[in-house]
């Protein structure tokens, strides 16, 4: 008699990148196990559907709230995931995890979380400071000369932002395996960013961007981490002159921005929507790994 385990999830979504959420407070899976599940619940049309996974896990470290860990679709595991971690915030408040903010630890450091209690108010992540970027990294692919500027950045893993005039016409389902698989970027490959630069409105610098992300390997319909490198990129290059920066991704928009902090230290945070879509329950095989 084959067993199984009910599994309880929930499927969340942050600007049209979309996760399955587990309670691994409970579960205690292990990370071979998380991967496990990603490769099997994540693929669209014969899984529930999503872009990767997160798991909500004990903290390890005194003085923060919980521990994120995060598998891409294809089970391979992410450093940090920038809308993930304003769902698995959102998520970590409901399931009764107080502080404001919440404070939690990625395997690409701490982050800090401000969640309003409307559930479908913006959710603001904090994030620790970027490392600079390399522009015109030395890659072995040719780039179009509809790409303008290329540079790589690291905002919790890894980034190529390449300025094009317009996101649009991009074949980024060309263009995006080649770089994601260049041979300059390994063993880690990046995530690579589409950007054009769209003027401003409203007092907000706008930029339009298209990713296509590793561990998924296809475009997404917005990436955190993504919009972060795009913003931090052109506001170091003086692409755009305004703050915030409005990131304009096909499934919505998130927010880069600078809030001044104590001691005349500024922090950068990203802020977009980050909802509960449903949630179910899944019947398991187990064991999950052999
Ligand atoms: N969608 C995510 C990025 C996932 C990163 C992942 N694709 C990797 O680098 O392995 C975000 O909102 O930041």
């Amino acid at each position: 008699m084959p067993r199984t385990l009910i599994l309880e999830f929930t499927k969340m979504n942050g600007a049209g990148n979309d996760f399955i959420v587990v309670d691994n407070r409970f579960y205690a899976f292990s990370d071979e196990e998380l991967a496990a599940l990603a490769r099997r619940y994540c693929p669209r049309r014969v899984g529930i559907g999503a872009d990767g996974l997160l798991a909500l896990a004990p903290a390890q470290q005194p003085e923060v709230h919980y521990r994120m860990r995060y598998f891409n679709a294809d089970g391979s595991p992410g450093t940090m995931c920038g809308n993930g971690a304003r769902c698995l915030a959102r998520f970590a408040q409901m399931a009764g995890i107080q502080g404001n903010p919440l404070c939690f630890e990625t395997d690409a450091g701490r982050y800090q979380a401000e969640v309003p209690d409307d559930p479908q108010a913006p959710v603001r992540l904090y994030l620790p400071p970027v490392g600079p970027c390399k522009m015109q990294p030395p890659l072995a692919t040719p780039l179009d000369a509809e790409v303008e500027t290329a540079a790589f950045i690291w905002t919790g893993t890894e980034h190529l932002v390449c300025r094009v005039s317009s996101v649009e016409t991009v074949p980024i389902a060309r263009w995006g395996p080649l770089l994601r698989h260049d041979a300059a970027l390994q063993p880690r490959g990046a995530n690579v960013n589409f950007v054009e630069v769209a003027g401003e409105q409203h007092g907000r610098s706008v930029l339009r961007v298209r990713t296509y992300e590793k561990g998924v390997e296809a475009e997404t319909l917005a990436c955190g981490t993504g919009a972060v490198a795009a913003a931090l990129v052109a506001w170091r290059q003086g692409w755009v002159r305004q703050l915030p920066i409005e990131v304009h991704m096909p499934g919505g928009v998130l927010t880069v921005g600078f809030q001044p902090a104590k001691d005349g230290e500024t922090a950068l945070y990203l802020e977009g929507p980050a909802t509960v879509v449903f949630r179910g329950t899944v019947e398991v095989p187990v064991p999950l790994v052999s």
